[in-house]
């Protein structure tokens, strides 16, 4: 029996490490066994490449980093989370493909090059996105962070206010749309009522 696949997007500050950890412990008491992992992972984020684009808008083709970052979610696929949904694991990703849409339609890309690329990898079971204004979301990363290390688009609402819009376009139809602004225990409640209803409908460990 495979286990669920369960993407958290949003955008940067939105709340996802938050709501990940209270799903985490809601199914640990359930006895479930959970993998949680994080999307791009560190061999795309401490590219140097990246890096340069990341920290300080850097980049000589935006084609060549959305390539890097295929790679690395299409491995991040087969050697983790395929693996442990074979194995009975539910597997819940901080951030998904719908990430990657969402950045690189905003740096220029066009949405058939991104599915030529992404498109092929499996969809969640149930993508959930917090959803809340780039004011708001900046500002607690700045708060969380401080100002000096923020990434460089960070320092621009309008960038994600076009993150924002792109990705209500690429979201799957059946997306869980959570009103981030709410009290962290509210939004986990609305949760975990979507997650439950999958684990009682569902042929699943
Ligand atoms: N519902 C909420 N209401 C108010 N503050 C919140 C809420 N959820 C999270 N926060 C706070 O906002 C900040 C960002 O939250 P968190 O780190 O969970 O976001 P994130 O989406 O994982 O961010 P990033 O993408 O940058 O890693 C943290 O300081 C957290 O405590
Ligand atoms: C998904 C994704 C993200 N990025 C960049 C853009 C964001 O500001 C950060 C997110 O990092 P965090 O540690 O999760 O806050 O990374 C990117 O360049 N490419 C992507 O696919």
């Amino acid at each position: 029996m495979s286990g669920l696949l369960i993407a958290v997007c949003g955008l940067d500050g939105a709340g996802k490490t938050t709501q990940i950890s209270l799903l985490n412990d809601w199914f640990l008491i359930k006895g479930k066994k959970i993998l949680l992992t994080k999307q791009p992972t560190d061999y795309y984020r401490n590219d140097t490449r990246v890096r340069e684009y990341l920290d300080h808008g850097i980049c000589p083709n935006m084609k060549a980093i959305a390539l890097l970052s295929a790679a690395d979610r299409t491995w991040h696929m087969a050697k983790e989370i395929e693996p442990a949904l074979h194995n009975g694991v539910h597997v819940i990703s901080d951030r998904y493909i719908y990430s990657s849409y969402a950045f690189f339609r905003t740096r220029g890309l066009d949405y058939d090059y991104l599915d030529n690329i992404y498109g092929t990898l499996k969809k969640p079971d149930l993508t959930i996105f917090l959803d809340l204004e780039p004011e708001i979301t900046l500002k607690r990363v700045m708060e969380r962070d401080g100002n000096e290390n923020m990434k460089y688009e960070e320092k621009d609402t309008k960038v994600f206010e076009q993150v924002r819009s792109s990705f209500l376009e690429v979201l799957p139809k059946d997306t869980l749309f959570i009103n981030g602004a709410l009290e962290k225990n509210t939004i986990h409640e609305q949760i975990v009522h979507r997650v439950g209803i999958l684990l009682e409908t569902r042929l699943v460990p």
